[in-house]
């Protein structure tokens, strides 16, 4: 897994220059940002829980005030007098005003609980869309995958954050202008002090979630293999293989290793955040302890009266939990806004994608699709997967592509289905390029399915109905396609037919054989009744009987429409109407069965080296 050979991926270098300025600027912009989510989100809550910080500040003022009337009827009290009306309306003010705010407390806990999740949901449903739009070529990168992990973990838990963080800086900014402000009254030296406190904290604060996030960017790709060897290690597909090599401690050391390290890397990262914040908190508790000097020789001096510096004292204590939860919001944000950045990047890798889906729609057929001087690479890869390939596929026409593993085959699948665009060269539908097309509308007219098609866990009425997933399910076609599949026997004697679910992991389903999945597959693509159909090793998992019969039926299947196939199988590639035989990325010979067999090149060499295996010839080499 060495990845100082690997062309640079230009996803990384975003990372590396990403901004992470801390400015009031940037403050701003990122409260602007977070305010534009949290109130797409849910923005009666939203209004709802900012009128109750208001309130819940003018609520912690008036506590104040409330303690020095108080204190002064105390200190008034003399011996053996009643208590006067002015104390007992104090007290009970203060039992009032406590509750108050104990009771407020509570509803901005539910209220902000149920908009965090507002906001998690549609910050999901975002990043869902931008993972289905994205260009595919994205997922060839490992960048990607850890961004995509980034964010998809982000999604849950920062949303939440954001939210969290934004009531915090109005709660706390608005208590902090309340209790300043009885506090000012009370001595207009006290403020500015208490406030300077909090000037340390604002210092560390800004490395530490710096930090933060640097940690989670380096701990990405490590957490990444961690999930896959848990997917291994969990997953039913793999349970198989994982058990007949024996790989179950090997997987476990392996995660236990990563896990170990990645926990030796966070006592470290925790260490450090620690000392971080012991400074910044040293700091505030050193200008604390300086203010309440000033108040005790303003008392001295008779500036201010025994009451007003209690009340100064409770003041000085509330205002400094207010300062720290304004300087936590604040920091909570930067922290958060390196996250949203990241999210936002992701996001604009599928505006990029949406950008490369504009264009006219395809048009419903064609005549002819020519494929000229065609080259592609892999993104980060070096070499070149094709190498200028030149095809004419004529509408109706079966063709085939044939070579060795490597060769290219698979690729130019991906390429003819619109799935990549061509590093050079152009595919053209009756002479235009289909980069002129949108991606989407040329997709629309081509069925594909891969050697590795997906096995869905859902319903096999499901599974075939997804070859054209925009319109409801339609019971005939369905039926009709499993019977052109071959699928129709086995689907109609699962326990519930076409309504069974096809996997052990949900009740009541069964799974298939892998030559029945792929008879499903097959019917996927006959259900979305495009004009190209190109099928990769489609009867790869095949019983020889149902091979012949799908070759049998499938041009009266394709009615006049176009069929690229990918086979090793040369018994079923001989009927094509052209062969087209790759080798090393590039096209080296064409022709229809038997002018490649006259030519004697590579085709009739693997036909012959297959024939042999076949009938025992032993004057044919079978291996080379
Ligand atoms: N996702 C990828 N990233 C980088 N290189 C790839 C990727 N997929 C395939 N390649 C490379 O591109 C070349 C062509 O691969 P391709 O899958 O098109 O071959 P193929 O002819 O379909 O092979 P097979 O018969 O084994 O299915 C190979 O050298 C392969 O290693």
């Amino acid at each position: 897994m060495t990845e100082e050979s690997e062309p640079l991926d230009p996803l990384d270098l975003q990372i590396e220059s990403r901004n992470q300025r801390r400015s009031a600027g940037r403050l701003w912009q990122l409260v602007r940002r977070s305010t534009r989510l949290v109130w797409g989100s849910g923005r009666l809550l939203f209004v709802g829980l900012l009128v109750v910080q208001v309130i819940a500040a003018l609520v912690l003022a008036g506590q104040v005030l409330v303690v020095e009337s108080f204190l002064s009827a105390v200190l008034e009290l003399g011996p053996g007098g009643g208590v006067p009306t002015v104390l007992v309306a104090a007290t009970l003010g203060l039992a009032g005003l406590m509750a108050a705010a104990a009771l407020l407390d509570s509803v901005r806990g539910s209220m902000s609980r149920f908009l965090g999740e507002s906001v998690a949901r549609r910050t999901y449903q975002d990043v869902l869309d931008a993972a289905t739009a994205v260009s595919l070529r994205h997922f060839e990168s490992a960048s990607f995958y850890d961004r995509l992990q980034r964010v998809e973990a982000s999604a849950t838990s920062r949303p939440f954050q954001v939210t969290q963080a934004l009531l915090g800086i109005v709660g706390g900014l608005a208590a902090t202008v309340g209790v300043g402000a009885v506090l000012a009254g009370i001595h207009p030296v006290l403020l500015p002090l208490l406030l300077l406190g909090g000037l340390p904290m604002i210092l560390t604060n800004r490395r530490e979630s710096r930090r933060e996030f640097q940690f989670m960017v380096a701990q990405t790709p490590r957490q990444r293999q961690r999930y896959y060897l848990s997917y291994l290690l969990t997953t039913r597909d793999e349970a198989k293989e994982v058990r007949a090599f024996d790989l179950g401690g090997p997987f476990r050391s392996r995660f236990d290793e990563l896990y170990a390290r990645y926990l030796a890397d966070l006592a470290r990262h925790l260490r450090r955040r620690l000392a971080l914040s012991t400074v910044g908190n040293l700091g505030s508790a050193a200008v604390l302890t300086g203010t309440l000097l000033v108040l005790v020789t303003l008392i001295g001096r008779g500036a201010v009266s025994v009451a007003q510096a209690g009340a100064a004292i409770v003041a000085i204590r509330m205002l400094q939990g207010q300062v720290q939860a304004l300087l936590r919001g604040m920091q909570s944000i930067f922290e958060a806004g390196l996250f949203l950045s990241d999210v936002d990047q992701f996001m604009d890798l599928a505006a990029t994608a949406r950008d490369e889906e504009e264009g006219d729609p395809a048009p419903p057929t064609f005549g002819e699709i020519t494929v000229e001087d065609v080259r592609f690479s892999y993104p980060g890869s070096a070499t070149e997967a094709l190498r200028g390939v030149d095809l004419r596929i004529r509408r109706g026409q079966v063709v085939a592509l044939v070579g060795e593993n490597g060769s290219g085959k698979t690729t130019l699948a991906k390429i003819l289905a619109g799935l990549y665009d061509p590093s050079a060269g152009a595919v053209r539908w009756d002479g235009r390029d289909t980069r002129a097309y949108s991606r989407v509308s040329v997709r629309d007219r081509v069925a594909v399915i891969f050697q590795d098609f997906v096995r869905y866990a859902f319903t096999a009425r499901e599974n075939i109905a997804f070859g054209r997933a925009t319109a409801d399910p339609d019971g005939g076609r369905v039926d009709e396609a499993a019977r052109r599949a071959g699928a129709a026997d086995f689907l109609e004697a699962l326990p519930a037919g076409y309504d069974t679910i096809l996997s052990r992991m949900f009740k009541g389903g069964r799974d298939l054989s892998g030559g029945q999945w792929q008879r499903v597959a097959i019917a996927r693509a006959f259900y979305r009744d495009a004009q190209l159909m190109i099928l990769d090793e489609p009867t790869a998992a095949l019983d020889p009987r149902a091979e012949s019969a799908l070759y049998d039926s499938l041009r009266s299947v394709l009615a006049g429409r176009t069929a690229v196939f990918i086979s090793h199988r040369f018994s079923s590639v001989r009927a094509a109407d052209v062969i087209y035989v790759l080798d090393q990325g590039q096209v080296v010979e064409a022709g229809s069965h038997d002018e490649l067999m006259a030519r004697e090149g590579m085709y009739a060499e693997l036909f012959r080296l297959q024939a042999a295996a076949y009938l025992g010839d032993p004057g044919v080499p079978q291996a080379r």
